[in-house]
């Protein structure tokens, strides 16, 4: 009897101590993680310190951009959101992160949850110099000169989507009309028809189901890819073993990016053996090919194309949505901008030529305060540090860094007291501002599209605000952040008739 006690007192006696063991573990180990190593002093949410998961939670929720603005908020323009990210909101920061050629800094291994295949697209390839090379590939495809010869073909896609729209006035009798989804069969049909040589015919089908693809389109497959990588790209774990996870988020959707490649691909190999030169991306990617290497690689073609297609889309549709929602619910906005649009194309004329409207001061202005207060891509970039020191803190090699591009378009002492407001004047009261303009980022990986980007956002505010009056449903601009900040489906839908005389 005496025996079992005293042993029962040992085990007890070693449990307690193998508990204060690991308390003692734990506490070193919080200790060392909040007082030693570099990032000791920087502040920032307290799970952050130990695990990526912060990350991953709120890019899951699709409120990332949000949760990072509001840690900004509390602790401060240098924040750590993992243990090893750091986020510096300091426009002097930019030239550091997003320089030019040799001066500016891989991209962090967050962007290889968007490798879909064996190769790294122009956009996810990491290494700086495999980027060098493959933005070879794409000198002078989106010169502003160039851009301009694609404006009639993005003209001829102007004009379905307008006969569509012509017909949904009619057909929805004044109920509301997903345009959003409307937008983005245009933002489709113009870039296939400029990358892959043909159009994928969305607006002439009015779906996005791809012949031989699932029932769920190819929208919602971008869709969901982007939100995934934007999600398992802060873990590494995730990265790995994502796709193993019972929950559907990590592994559907794959399906359509083989029809999409299976009809690049078609289209291009007409395209190849009709000998046609078409003034479009893919004329301008096969003649730098012939250039640079005197032969043809349609792998490369193909998987170039698609990365314009699926990079331009997105975000233009994004954009083209927020600008109508915002434009719609300014009422001075609205008239300040007929204004200017009918004396250029006279009353309720649509443009026919891009010169009518590239010069617009007050287009303009709403196409860069629309950029601006929406963002839509909200996030900071990551990049990978080589080792530098910034306002007194120095970040180690290694160490992702980021601007978060939400909170940075929002900063009052740069925008004034009034940066939730949307206010297009800005631009116009002070040119200068656009030093601080980062719609489309800066250096060796900012935008290639841009042109193009700014062009169809011009025509589609022209067109829409001089034929229709369009009313959204909601209130408020309803956004969700995945790789892209975007409006929520609900955003998208709108009354729409014709103005009246
Ligand atoms: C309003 C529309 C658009 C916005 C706001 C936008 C914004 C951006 C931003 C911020 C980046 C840098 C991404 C990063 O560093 O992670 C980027 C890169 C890129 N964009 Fe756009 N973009 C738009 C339209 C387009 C269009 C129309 C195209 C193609 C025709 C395009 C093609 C690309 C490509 C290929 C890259 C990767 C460039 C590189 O890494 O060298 N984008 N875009």
């Amino acid at each position: 009897m005496n025996d079992s006690l005293s042993q029962q007192n040992v085990g007890f006696v070693s449990s307690q101590s193998g508990l204060l063991l690991s308390l003692s573990a734990i506490f070193i180990t919080v200790y060392l993680l909040c007082n030693r190593g570099p990032f000791s002093k920087i502040p920032g949410p307290f799970v952050a310190k130990f695990t990526n998961l912060w990350e991953v939670y709120h890019a899951r929720l699709g409120q990332r951009y949000m949760a990072v603005h509001k840690a900004h908020q509390r602790y401060g323009p240098i924040i750590r959101l993992a243990p090893n990210h750091i986020s510096i909101a300091d426009f002097a920061a930019i030239p550091i992160l997003h320089g030019s050629g040799l001066q500016s800094l891989d991209k962090s291994p967050y962007y290889k949850a968007f490798i879909s295949g064996e190769k790294a697209s122009i956009f996810s390839t990491v290494d700086r110099k495999e980027h060098a090379l493959k933005r070879r590939f794409y000198t002078g495809t989106f010169a502003p000169k160039t851009v301009k010869l694609y404006a009639p073909s993005v003209l001829h896609v102007l004009e379905k989507l307008s006969e569509k729209l012509d017909k949904q006035v009619i057909e929805s009798k004044g109920q509301p009309v997903n345009l959003m989804i409307y937008l983005n069969y245009f933002a489709l049909d113009a870039l296939s028809t400029l990358a892959f040589g043909s159009s994928l015919g969305t607006l002439d089908r009015e779906s996005d189901v791809l012949e031989g693809g699932s029932s769920e389109g190819i929208i919602k497959t971008i869709d969901e890819r982007e939100h995934r990588g934007a999600v398992v790209g802060w873990s590494p774990f995730l990265q790995r073993w994502g796709h193993y996870m019972p929950d559907p988020f990590f592994w559907r959707g794959s399906h359509d990016s083989n029809e999409l490649d299976r009809i690049a691909r078609a289209c291009i190999q007409e395209r190849l053996s009709s000998g046609s030169e078409n003034i479009d991306v893919l004329g301008h990617l096969i003649a730098t090919q012939q250039k640079q290497h005197g032969d043809i690689d349609i792998d490369i073609l193909v998987s170039e194309a698609i990365t314009v297609l699926i990079a331009g889309t997105d975000a233009t549709t994004n954009a083209m949505t927020a600008a109508v929602f915002l434009i719609s619910t300014h009422p001075n906005v609205k008239e300040a901008l007929r204004r200017e649009l009918e004396s250029a194309l006279g009353k309720f004329g649509t443009p026919k030529i891009e010169g009518q409207i590239s010069g617009l001061p007050y287009l303009n202005a709403c196409v860069l305060e629309v950029l601006r207060y929406h963002s839509p891509t909200g996030m900071g970039l990551p990049r990978v540090s080589q080792g530098f020191e910034f306002r007194g803190h120095w970040f180690p090699a290694g160490t992702d860094v980021s601007v978060p591009t939400w909170t940075m378009q929002h900063d009052p002492i740069v925008f004034g007291p009034d940066p939730y407001i949307f206010r297009p004047e800005r631009w116009i009261e002070d040119p200068s501002l656009i030093k601080f303009f980062m719609g489309f980022s800066s250096g060796a990986r900012s935008c290639i599209g841009r042109n193009l980007a700014i062009l169809e956002l011009k025509m589609i505010v022209a067109v829409v605000f001089q034929k229709y009056d369009v009313e959204p449903q909601l209130q408020r601009l309803e956004t969700v952040d995945k790789l892209m900040h975007k409006p929520t489906d609900e955003s998208g839908w709108f009354t729409i008739k014709h103005r009246s005389v």
